[in-house]
C-alpha cells in the first residue's frame, strides 16, 4: 500500500534508512550481527512473479499501472552493513540502506525479520558457548522452534554463534552445518530391556556410541548397562547422555563410575531445558560435562524472544542534497540518530575500547584524541586518546541491487565471531549484569541531533 502511494503521489524520493536496536537482548553486554548473507541473497533476487501480481490484483487495492511497475521490479538499492558476525551494540546502525522511499518501505519487514531473529539467536548461542568455557554446545531445537523457517534460521544463527552442530539434518544440508544426534527414549522403550537396546545400537553405530541413560534409572540401570556394552564391544570412547534429574549430582557420579570402569575417555552430554545461566552455574561448580544439548532456549531466545531492532529513515533527498531526518518521540530513548552515519570502533592492540557514531562525511583519523558523547545527548562524555586503531565498521555490501563481494562461508563468519569476542573485555561478556560497553556519538552528530530536536 505504501509503495503504490509513494509512486502515485510522486513521493518516491531518494532516502536513507538505518536498522538498529535500542536494548541489548538477554540483559547481556553485546550482540552478534547475523543474517546479512541471507538478506543480501534474497534482495538480489527480489522480484514479483506473475502469480504474485495476480494475487495482488485480486486484492483490489492496486492500479494496473502500479502492477505493471511491479512486474518489472528488481531491488536496486545500495546497502552498507557491518560484517556478518560483528559484535554490535545498541543505537549503532547495523545496516544502512540507500534507495527510494517506496523500495525502503517494501523491504522493511524482510530486513527486520531476518536480521532481528538471526542476531538474537547468534547472540544467545554465543552466550551459551561463553558460559560453557570450552564445553561444546549442540543445537537440538527443531521440535521447539518457531515454525519451519524459524528452525532453519535458528540452526544457521546458532552455528554462527558457536554451536558445534545441529540435530536438524535439513539445516545441515542447506547451510553445510555439521549434523549430529544421540539416541531417543523410544528406541530404548521399543526393546524388551535397556541392555538389548544399547547392544543393538552399538551394532549399528560402533564408532558413534552415545547412550541415553535416564529411561528407567540413570545410576542403577542406564549407566551400568552402558558400561557393560562398552566393555563387551571393547570401546573406550563412548558417550553418555543425561536428560533428567540433578545434572550436577549425576554428572559427577557418572564421571566417577566411568573412570572407575577404566572409561576415562568417555564423554558426558547433558540436555533438558538448559540455558546460559544453568550452564554457567554448572561450569562454575566444575561439573564434568563435555557437551550441552540445547533446544528451546537456544532456538527461541528463551527469556528475550525478539531483538526489537527497528528501521528508521535518517535522511531524504530534497532537490540535490540529502537532508537529515529524525524520529522525535515523547520517550527520549526512542529519539533516533539523524543523518547518514558511519560507526567507528576504537581499539588498542588487545581489545575494543568504545564505539563512536559519526556523520559519514566527518574525517575520523587516528591522530588525535576524541571527545565521545553519550547518544542521549545528556552531560555524559569522555575523551579517548590511548588507542591504536579506529576501524570504520560499515562497508558497502550491495550496489544497485547487486552483491558487491562474494559472501563469506558460514565457517568464516563463525570464526570471525570468536575472533571478535577475544577482543571484548571479559567484564562485557559476563552472563549476568555485564559492564556496559560505551557507544557514543560525535560532537557534530550531537549538534545535529540537538538542532533538529529544538527546531522541530
Ligand atoms: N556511552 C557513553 N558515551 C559517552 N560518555 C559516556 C558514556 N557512558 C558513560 N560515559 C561517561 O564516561 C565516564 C565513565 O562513565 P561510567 O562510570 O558510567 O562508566 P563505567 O564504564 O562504569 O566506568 P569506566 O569508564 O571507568 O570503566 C563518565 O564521565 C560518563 O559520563
Ligand atoms: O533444551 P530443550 O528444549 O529441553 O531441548 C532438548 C530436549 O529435547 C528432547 O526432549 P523431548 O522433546 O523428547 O522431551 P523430554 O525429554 O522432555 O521428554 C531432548 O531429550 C532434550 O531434553
Ligand atoms: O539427538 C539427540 O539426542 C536429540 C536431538 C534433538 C532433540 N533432543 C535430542
Amino acid at each position: 500500500m505504501m509503495m503504490q502511494a509513494c509512486i502515485r503521489e510522486k513521493m518516491n524520493i531518494p532516502v536513507v534508512f538505518d536498522m538498529f536496536y535500542r536494548k541489548q537482548p538477554f540483559g547481556g553486554g553485546y550482540a552478534i550481527f547475523a543474517g546479512l548473507s541471507e538478506l543480501l541473497q534474497i534482495l538480489s533476487q527480489f522480484s514479483f512473479s506473475k502469480d504474485d501480481i495476480q494475487y495482488l490484483r485480486q486484492l483490489g487495492n492496486f492500479e494496473e499501472s502500479f502492477l505493471n511497475y511491479l512486474q518489472e521490479y528488481h531491488f536496486s538499492g545500495d546497502i552498507w552493513a557491518l560484517t556478518e558476525g560483528s559484535l554490535c551494540f545498541p543505537s549503532e546502525p547495523l545496516i544502512r540502506i540507500h534507495t527510494t522511499l517506496a523500495e525502503a518501505q517494501l523491504i522493511e519487514g524482510l530486513v527486520l525479520n531476518i536480521l532481528n531473529f538471526q542476531t538474537l539467536i547468534a547472540t544467545k548461542t554465543a552466550r551459551m558457548v561463553y558460559a560453557a568455557e570450552g564445553g561444546k554446545i549442540i543445537e537440538f531445537g527443531l521440535r521447539r522452534a518457531q515454525g519451519f523457517s524459524g528452525a532453519l534460521w535458528a540452526s544457521r544463527a546458532a552455528y554462527i554463534g558457536g554451536a558445534m552442530a545441529t540435530s536438524n539434518v535439513l539445516a545441515g544440508k542447506i547451510y553445510n552445518i555439521p549434523v549430529t544426534g544421540t539416541m531417543a527414549h523410544s528406541w530404548i522403550m521399543a526393546f524388551p530391556n535397556e541392555q538389548k537396546a544399547f547392544q543393538h545400537y552399538a551394532n549399528v553405530y560402533p564408532h558413534s556410541l552415545t547412550f541415553l541413560i535416564d529411561t528407567y534409572d540413570t545410576l542403577q540401570s542406564g549407566l551400568p548397562h552402558s558400561i557393560q556394552v562398552a566393555k563387551k564391544m571393547r570401546k573406550q570412547k563412548i558417550g553418555i547422555r543425561l536428560d533428567s534429574g540433578d545434572i550436577e549430582y549425576l554428572s559427577r557420579e557418572v564421571r566417577q563410575q566411568l573412570n572407575a570402569a577404566g572409561l576415562h575417555s568417555a564423554t558426558i552430554t547433558v540436555s533438558n531445558e538448559l540455558n546460559e545461566v544453568i550452564i554457567h552455574q554448572l561450569v562454575q561448580s566444575h561439573c564434568p560435562i563435555d557437551y550441552w544439548g540445547v533446544g528451546t532456549n537456544l532456538v527461541t531466545g528463551g527469556d528475550s524472544s525478539s531483538l526489537g531492532g527497528v528501521y528508521k529513515m535518517v535522511a531524504k533527498k530534497i532537490n540535490t542534497i540529502f537532508v537529515p531526518t529524525m524520529k522525535i518521540s515523547d520517550n527520549p530513548d526512542k529519539v533516533s540518530n539523524p543523518g547518514i552515519k558511519q560507526v567507528y570502533r576504537f581499539e588498542d592492540a588487545q581489545q575494543f575500547l568504545a564505539d563512536y557514531i559519526a556523520l559519514h562525511d566527518e574525517s575520523i583519523t587516528p591522530d588525535h584524541s576524541y571527545t565521545l558523547y553519550h547518544p542521549s545527548g545528556d552531560y555524559r562524555q569522555f575523551s579517548i586518546s590511548k588507542y591504536t586503531h579506529i576501524i570504520p565498521l560499515l562497508s558497502k555490501v550491495m550496489q544497485r541491487g547487486e552483491i558487491c563481494e562474494p559472501l563469506p562461508s558460514l565457517v568464516n563468519i563463525r570464526e570471525y565471531v570468536q575472533q571478535q569476542l577475544t577482543k571484548l573485555d571479559s567484564t562485557h561478556k559476563r552472563i549476568i549484569n555485564p559492564h556496559i560497553y560505551k557507544v557514543s556519538i560525535s560532537e557534530k552528530l550531537r549538534y545535529l541531533k540537538r538542532s533538529l530536536l529544538y527546531h522541530s
